[in-house]
């Protein structure tokens, strides 16, 4: 039997090792921690939770997160095991008894007669054998480079510059109107392709100021460098002068407004996020603002009163490849099958989703060295749903790090508004369990 490298003992390693032993797979484990560290982790222990202790929503019927829990519980995943043997008393949400989580992960792996360790750093993209590498968003510089080097320039970010992702059905149509500027494009569908929303001056104004008095974010120490490459947060434009913004991405040029003659002082764009059409960004609205003053904010945009925001804008620190341009369907990186990506580097976001990758990736991975096929799981489940995104239904040219949210899934009828939301969310974690049951089966 052929053994599996694993490179980073995190929450997808982790994972990956654990269910790979488990399907019968010798596993190696290289992890660089404790003897070279990261800005954020502080321990040598598998499985550390860098920031806050808290697994999100536990409930598995009317939140996405929840309900990516119980697939993964279903699947026998060690992370959530552990998870849930050190809950502790937050309600709603899985919050997790930080340290004594990570030691049983530990524990449990090195007690794996099928798994042994390497405590390294990796310093190059393997050449040869069977290799998951889910070094995570702190990933080495030097491997960093060396995938950067394999894959292509544009491949790898070292920076998430995250928009503000908003529900399409959340907006109000009455308001914005669907137009590419100067109505670029062959087809129909490319010269509607963006979502405007209208400002005349004075809430032109009110925003600019609701902007630079929002609570913003600090990075940490050694984070920024290189982020100001293309990549401004809006609230240091609008630093740079109250008008930045106006010859910048809310420029009002090239766009006409069916539902006012009069024409906009500005206009704010959101972009399609997805190929379903359920989720769009708001274009070049990158923030280090607070999230709770993100959504006051940006809900004085004319058309987003009411938005929804499946996730918010930020700037973080965080290695990621270009997924949907460079694995297939299986996590392999297309030009070198033997390697595959899991966990956060994937583009994934969240504890929750990279173990969650991780499980599916060392699943992939002992099926192809165990002569079996296991295909993914259906896009209608929550592990199906963030696959599809990563690996081919995202738009690769805008492709940023995603948590699992319902509008990654294959729409269910929207009838029913507001009222209405809570059973549809039901409908669809009812539809997931039954598909998942039936891909583990
Ligand atoms: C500052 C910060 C705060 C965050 N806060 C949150 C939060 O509050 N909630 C949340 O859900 N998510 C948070 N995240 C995201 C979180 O890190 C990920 O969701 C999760 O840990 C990713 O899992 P992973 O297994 O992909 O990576 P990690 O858990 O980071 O594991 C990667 C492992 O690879 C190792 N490694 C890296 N390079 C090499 C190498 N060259 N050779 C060998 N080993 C290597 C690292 O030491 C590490 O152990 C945060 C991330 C950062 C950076």
């Amino acid at each position: 039997m052929e053994t599996l490298h694993i490179i980073g003992g995190g929450m997808a390693g982790s994972e990956a090792a654990w269910q790979a032993a488990e399907a019968g797979v010798p596993v190696v484990l290289h992890e660089m921690r404790p003897a070279v560290g990261t800005f954020a982790h502080r321990t040598g222990q598998f499985a550390e939770m860098v920031c806050s202790n808290s697994f999100r929503s536990d409930d598995d019927e009317r939140n996405a997160v929840g309900l990516l829990h119980w697939e993964m519980r279903a699947a026998k995943g060690l992370i959530m095991e552990m998870a849930t043997a050190h809950r502790l008393p937050a309600g709603g949400a899985l919050a997790v008894d930080r340290d004594p989580f990570a030691e049983a992960v530990t524990a449990r792996l090195k007690s794996h007669p099928m798994i042994s360790f390497s405590y390294e750093e990796v310093t190059e993209l393997p050449s040869t054998g069977n290799w998951i590498i889910a070094t995570g968003p702190l990933t080495s510089g030097k491997l960093a480079e060396s995938i950067r080097a394999q894959t292509g320039a544009d491949s790898l970010a070292f920076f998430d510059a995250i928009a503000p992702i908003v529900y399409a059905e959340s907006v109000d149509m009455s308001v914005a109107w669907m137009q590419s500027r100067y109505d670029k494009g062959e087809t129909v569908e490319e010269q509607t392709a963006y979502m405007n929303c209208p400002m005349d001056k004075a809430q032109y104004e009110a925003f600019i100021d609701a902007l630079l008095a929002a609570d913003k974010t600090v990075f940490h120490e050694g984070e920024t460098a290189g982020y100001f490459d293309g990549c401004l947060p809006i609230e240091v434009m609008a630093e740079r002068g109250r008008e930045t913004l106006r010859f910048g991405p809310m420029k009002p040029v090239g766009l006409t407004n069916p539902h006012n003659p009069q024409k906009p002082y500005a206009v704010v764009q959101l972009r399609r996020d997805n190929k379903l059409g359920t989720l769009y960004n708001i274009v070049g609205f990158q923030t280090k603002m607070k999230y709770g003053a993100q959504v006051d904010v940006f809900k004085l945009i004319p058309g987003l009163q009411d938005a929804s925001f499946a996730r918010l804008g930020g700037i973080h620190r965080n290695t990621f490849i270009n997924s949907p341009t460079l694995l297939d369907s299986q996590m392999r990186l297309k030009s070198r099958p033997n390697i595959r990506f899991a966990g956060q580097i994937t583009g994934v976001e969240g504890y929750v989703e990279s173990a969650a990758m991780g499980l599916l990736a060392g699943r992939m991975a002992a099926a192809e060295l165990l002569g079996r096929d296991l295909l993914p799981p259906p896009p209608e489940t929550a592990m199906g749903a963030l696959i599809t995104h990563i690996t081919g239904g995202a738009e690769a040219k805008t492709f940023q790090p995603m948590n699992v949210n319902f509008g990654l899934f294959p729409p269910i009828d929207a009838r029913g508004g507001r009222k209405g939301r809570k059973d549809r969310y039901k409908a669809y974690t009812d539809r997931a369990k039954e598909a998942f049951l039936g891909w583990i089966g």
